[in-house]
């Protein structure tokens, strides 16, 4: 839990301070500031809903094989104009795009690569859900002339800076640039987001998990038991009642963990033993695994630290297990001990 601020600031006031005690440097501040801009207007498009003619299929899909939602396109779209003419960035990646996009030529060119999820939660677009958008921000490596795809494949312990803004409610703007994670809520009237909670903290314990039980059957044996024992409850080995969540939204959920703790997990499934994942590592695992452990929490994928993968490609899937310390490593150590009693043993069951 972290308690509201007791004299709000607005987040270019929260920027400037920050600049002054050392802790962001001139460009980065302007991309954040730029990013929360572009987010103020896809807060705007998503507020429309039915009356605005921004719900429903786009009637095309993006690299991923999935069905584009027309705010799909329309937040990518403003996150990328937004940041063309900024000079702070070299190039951007998007979820919905096949390949990154190097700022063009005419263009100023800055030192940053920034990755988006620019719609997150789609499939609660049209039934008026919580979505939002999720980023990260790299260091263009140096002497590089034409940014590529491979330029952005470094490990998320390299961010300097990630965030999401959740279109809910009430607009909201989570960031850390490495000191602390840090909400800010959109005064619609003012137009500007305020810091209302300053350190976030995730509580160590809990007993709320969020899962698509959905796919329990497509599980591997370690997520079988690990779960079995939630639901068991009281009785069970656990020796207490879990409550579950699941809004579908990873903004959402990892909003409510952000809060007042929890447990969010997307194991791998044998729904497609191809992917190793629904979720993107470079543009949801990454900046919310960072969000999460600047906030005393963690993040696995089961076996080890998300924010230490090596990424191969751009849109690589990972499998998440993100929150409350405590439970993401009675998860993650129910993972290990049964690679360890595989190893050991004669043949997987799973
Ligand atoms: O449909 P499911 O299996 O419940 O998956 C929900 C998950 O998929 C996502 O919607 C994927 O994000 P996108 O909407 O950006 O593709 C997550 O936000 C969420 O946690
Ligand atoms: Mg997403
Ligand atoms: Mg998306």
């Amino acid at each position: 839990m972290t308690d509201a601020v007791a004299e709000p600031i607005s987040l270019t006031r929260f920027l400037i301070e920050e600049k002054r005690a050392g802790r962001i440097n001139p460009d980065l501040r302007l991309l954040v500031e730029v990013v929360a801009r572009a987010c103020k207007r896809i807060s705007v498009a998503v507020g429309k809903g039915a009356l605005g003619g921004v719900l429903g299929d786009a009637g095309t899909g993006n690299v991923q094989g999935e069905a584009q939602k027309k705010l799909d396109v329309i937040a990518n779209d403003v996150l990328l104009e937004a940041n063309a003419w900024g000079g702070h960035l070299a190039a951007c990646a998007s979820e919905e795009m096949d390949h990154c996009q190097p700022i063009p030529d005419a263009y100023p060119r800055g030192n940053y690569l920034l990755l988006f999820d620019p719609l997150d939660g789609s499939s609660n677009i049209d039934v008026n859900v919580g979505v939002g958008t999720i980023f990260s921000v790299l260091r263009c490596p140096e002497g590089v002339a034409t940014v590529a795809d491979a330029d952005f494949l470094q490990p998320g312990t390299s961010q300097v800076a990630a965030g999401y803004c959740i279109y809910g409610p009430s607009t909201m703007l989570v960031l850390t640039i490495g000191h602390g994670t840090h909400a800010f809520t959109l005064d619609r009237e003012q137009g500007s987001f305020v810091l209302t909670q300053k350190d976030m903290r995730v509580p160590e314990e809990t007993k709320e998990f969020a899962i698509n039980m959905s796919n329990q059957r497509h599980w591997e044996a370690p997520m079988q038991d690990y779960v079995r024992d939630l639901l068991a409850g009281r009785e069970g080995p656990r020796g207490k009642d879990f409550n579950m969540r699941w809004i579908a939204s990873m903004v959402a959920d990892v909003h409510r963990i952000l809060t007042r703790g929890g447990i969010f997990i997307y194991p791998w499934d044998r729904k497609d033993p191809t992917k190793a994942g629904k979720l993107r590592l470079m543009y949801e695992a990454n900046p919310m695994s960072m969000l999460i452990e600047q906030a005393g929490g963690a993040a696995t994928d089961g076996r080890g630290r998300i924010l230490e993968i090596a990424p191969a490609q751009l849109h690589q899937r990972v499998p998440v297990f993100l929150g409350s310390k405590a439970e993401v490593a009675v998860a993650t150590a129910c993972h290990r001990e049964h690679d360890a009693a595989q190893t050991a043993g004669p043949a997987r069951n799973n």
